[in-house]
């Protein structure tokens, strides 16, 4: 058996596309253009790739984009500082702090001093609470974006998930745990792994949908999956290649895997472009909360 690859990358376009004709109309019926204001603090290659093309992104959906880059040693009442003026700047809807921070940074401290209304990342201790006590109506508030693209390529590819075992290795409060509670909304039942988890490759053996978040380039092995499952692959790992330049690898050992899984994510080309999609989705239904609207239907 072969796995049908799920391409994220074709359905975050559509979904950009959508949010595109969101922004057009919110624009044209109230004037308001939303902003997202993203901080980079540090000069990790890595990030300032991401955040450039996250700045291209936003003005094809036509927001406006603040970049803040701040350098590796600012000082975290610098930072707090700049969230406290972009959490008072009504011409931002969204702030996305790019994380990891430097380690002198508490970067707990940090997210907790944005506005939950402009947590576009649904990283606050309010966002990440709704989440955990929302019912089966609609989130009607900021949810993290890894998961959400992960939800809704799994929706797309599955229809419902009612009843299905859920496996997620990896307990971030970024990926993993916003994940689990997901899922565990639409009926999974869910087992959330990590680092200290006892016979991780039999507990994945078991799993109908496998959600890997490690960062652990290639752990999931093809004979930790179940045949028929679905596979989300999350992991982005950097490696350079023989000729200087970087390739992406995922978490997941794609070319075993998806001799058995039912559908896989590949990496690139998978959950990243779908991170990037959600985060303009967050930061267009914030900008119409902010003006009173109910959510755009997308
Ligand atoms: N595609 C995308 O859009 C995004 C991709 N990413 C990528 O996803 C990966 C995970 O990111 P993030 O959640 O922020 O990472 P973190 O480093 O915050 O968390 C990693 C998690 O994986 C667990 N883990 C690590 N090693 C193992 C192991 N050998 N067995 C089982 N569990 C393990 C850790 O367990 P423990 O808690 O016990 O330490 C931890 O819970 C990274 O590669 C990151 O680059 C992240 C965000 C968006
Ligand atoms: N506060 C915060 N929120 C985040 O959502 C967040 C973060 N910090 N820190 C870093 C991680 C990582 N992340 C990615 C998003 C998109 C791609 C992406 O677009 N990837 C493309 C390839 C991009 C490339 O080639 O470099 C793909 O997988 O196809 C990757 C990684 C968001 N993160």
């Amino acid at each position: 058996m072969t796995a049908s690859i799920i391409d994220g990358k074709a359905y975050a376009a559509g979904l950009r596309a959508r949010v595109a004709q969101g922004v057009a109309g919110l624009k044209a019926g109230k004037g308001i253009t939303p902003g997202l204001a993203v901080v980079l603090v540090g000069d990790d290659p890595a990030s300032q790739v991401y955040v450039r093309s996250k700045t291209r992104l936003v003005a094809e959906a036509g927001m406006t984009g603040f970049d803040h880059r701040l350098p590796a040693n600012t000082p975290q009442a610098d930072l707090l500082a700049l969230v406290a003026r972009l959490n008072a700047d009504p011409a931002v809807h969204g702030i996305l702090v790019q994380l990891p921070l430097p380690a002198h940074i508490d970067s707990a401290h940090v997210i907790a001093a944005i506005d939950p209304a402009k947590d576009v990342d649904g990283l606050s201790a309010t966002n990440a609470g709704r989440l955990v006590q929302a019912g089966s109506g609609p989130l009607d508030f900021p949810v993290a974006c890894t998961p959400l693209g992960c939800l809704m390529l799994l929706k797309d590819s599955l229809g419902s998930l009612a009843g299905a075992d859920a496996v997620v290795v990896g307990r971030s409060v970024l990926v993993g745990k916003p994940m689990a509670q997901l899922l565990v909304r639409e009926d999974c039942t869910v087992t959330l792994a990590h680092s200290r988890t006892r016979d991780l490759p039999g507990l994945c053996r078991r799993a109908d949908i496998l959600v890997a978040a490690t960062g652990r380039a290639q752990m999931v092995k093809g004979d930790w999956v179940k045949p028929g499952a679905t596979v989300i692959d999350v992991g982005i790992t950097r490696v350079d290649r023989p000729d200087g330049k970087q390739r992406l690898i995922g978490d997941v050992d794609f070319e075993a895997a998806s001799a058995v899984a039912r559908a896989i994510t590949p990496v690139p080309g998978g959950i990243g472009p779908m991170t990037i999609a959600c985060l303009l989705h967050n930061t267009l239904q914030a900008a119409r909360r902010a003006a009173g609207l109910g959510p755009a239907a997308i």
